[in-house]
This record gives structure tokens, C-alpha cells and sequence, in this order.
């Protein structure tokens, strides 16, 4: 079954398609990356199914029901959690309020409860031990870390993942990958990613956009050895 699908989802700015009737879909459970040239459109696509972007025409469906006009505050209660490519985290306040303040979303002011989930939260992103730090201390891969635990802190169903790697050293990008393994068959993930290692490594089918469309669907395997799909990255269009 189908946790997320869209239908010729499209999104014009002036004359330009940035999206063009897109058809997706993303079974439940599975490891899916968004990958594509700059300008491709991935951020657009993401925006329209988060609800941060309106969507031009077309239709995006989750869980089975319609949401394209739902609002992003509404999406996220239905369990669409994500993280953008631009730190959202609040440096003035603690790593462990800020985890608070995502898992009040869902458990409310129930204080055992909360804590008890924020710490488990912490302890899966190992951030345990920075539980104390102002957020705006923290190292850039750390802040990412605290973005990553801040959406499961909401228990996604799906968690979509907006360039989760960059800017991070290579430790931390391992790191990283070992916690989108762990994640699976707890979550559904769609991960915008430029580093075709790590989309290589952990996503069990890719999506490939170009110039706002789809130029491909396949396994890592599949859309490695696909000669369009080389094309549109080696030939720059
Ligand atoms: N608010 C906007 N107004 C006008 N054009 C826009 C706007 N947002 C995006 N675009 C254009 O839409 C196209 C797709 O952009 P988008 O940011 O979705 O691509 P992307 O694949 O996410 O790129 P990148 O990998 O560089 O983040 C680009 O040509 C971009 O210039």
C-alpha cells in the first residue's frame, strides 16, 4: 500500500515549470531518494507534499485521503514530519528542549511521558550527552543530528529528509546512514540527497527529476545503469 501518491502534481512560476504533472508513489516502509541536477525541482516537489508550496495543479494524496490543500501544520499531525535544507533549530534553547517542544506535538504536556521520549529520541541520535547544550553551541552536524531527532521525535510516518548530509564531515555522514538503516520498517523515508554515495547505499528505490520532471524510477542498481539518467548529470541539463 501507498502512504504517499501524487497525480499530476505541477507547480508554474511565471512561465517556468519548476514541477510538471508528476505521478508518485511511495509504498509504506520503503526507503525512497529524490535525486536530480540543481533546479531540477526537488525542492519544490517536497514543498508541495510537506504544504509549505501550493501546488499549481494536481493532487497529492497521503495515508489514502486528499491533503493537497491541507495546510503544512495539518500534514504534520497526520504524521509528515521533515527537515529542510536550512537549520531549524533553536539555538537559544537546550538540545533537550528542543526535542521537547517536537514531542509536545504529539504527547502533549503529559511531563513523564515527555520525558521519557525525549530521552529515547536522544539516545537513538546519540545526542545524550549534548542533552544540556544551548542548541546554538552545538557543532553544524550535530544541529543536523538535533533537526533529524526533532522529526522523529514526532513519529513520522513519513519522514522526509532535505539534504541531511550536507555540510557534514564523513564520520558523521556514516552515521547518518547507519540511522536511516536503523529507521527502516519503523518509517517511510523520502531523502533529497546530492551524495550519490549515501543514495546508493541506503535507498531501495530512487525517483531522478529533471527540469521538473520524472526522468526516472528504479532501484540503485537500475538507475546507476540508466543511459538518460546519465545523460541528464554528465551532459548538464
Ligand atoms: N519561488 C520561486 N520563484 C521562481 N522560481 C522558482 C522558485 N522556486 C524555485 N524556482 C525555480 O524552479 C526550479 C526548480 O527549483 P527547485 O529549488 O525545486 O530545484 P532543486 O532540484 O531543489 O534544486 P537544488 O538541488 O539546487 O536545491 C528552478 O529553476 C528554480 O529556479
Amino acid at each position: 500500500m501507498n502512504i504517499l501518491e501524487t497525480k499530476g502534481l505541477t507547480k508554474t512560476y511565471g512561465g517556468l515549470n519548476a514541477n510538471y504533472n508528476i505521478d508518485f508513489t511511495l509504498p509504506r516502509g520503503e526507503i525512497h531518494a529524490l535525486i536530480g541536477p540543481n533546479g531540477a525541482g526537488k525542492s519544490t516537489f517536497v514543498g508541495m507534499l510537506s504544504g509549505r508550496i501550493p501546488a499549481t495543479r494536481g493532487k497529492v494524496w497521503f495515508d489514502g485521503a486528499e491533503v493537497t490543500r491541507l495546510p503544512a501544520h495539518k500534514r504534520i499531525s497526520l504524521g509528515i514530519a521533515y527537515t529542510f535544507q536550512i537549520t531549524s533549530v533553536f539555538g537559544k534553547l537546550p538540545v533537550r528542549e528542543n526535542v521537547a517542544l517536537a514531542v509536545r506535538r504529539i504527547l502533549g504536556r503529559d511531563r513523564e511521558a515527555v520525558r521519557a521520549k525525549v530521552d529515547g529520541v536522544m539516545e537513538r541520535v546519540g545526542l545524550t550527552e549534548q542533552a544540556d547544550q544551548l542548541a546554538g553551541d552545538l557543532s553544524y552536524g550535530h544541529q543536523r543530528v538535533l533537526e533529524i531527532a526533532m522529526g522523529l521525535a514526532q513519529n513520522p510516518e513519513l519522514f522526509i529528509l532535505d539534504e541531511p548530509t550536507q555540510g557534514l564531515a564523513l564520520p558523521e555522514v556514516e552515521a547518518f546512514m547507519q540511522l536511516v538503516k536503523d529507521l527502516r520498517g519503523e518509517t517511510t523515508i523520502l531523502l533529497i540527497e546530492h551524495n550519490m554515495n549515501v543514495v546508493m547505499e541506503v535507498s531501495d528505490s530512487l525517483t531522478v527529476l529533471n527540469n521538473g520532471e520524472v526522468l526516472a524510477r528504479g532501484t540503485p542498481e537500475e538507475i546507476r545503469a540508466n543511459a538518460d539518467v546519465q545523460a541528464a548529470y554528465l551532459g548538464g541539463a
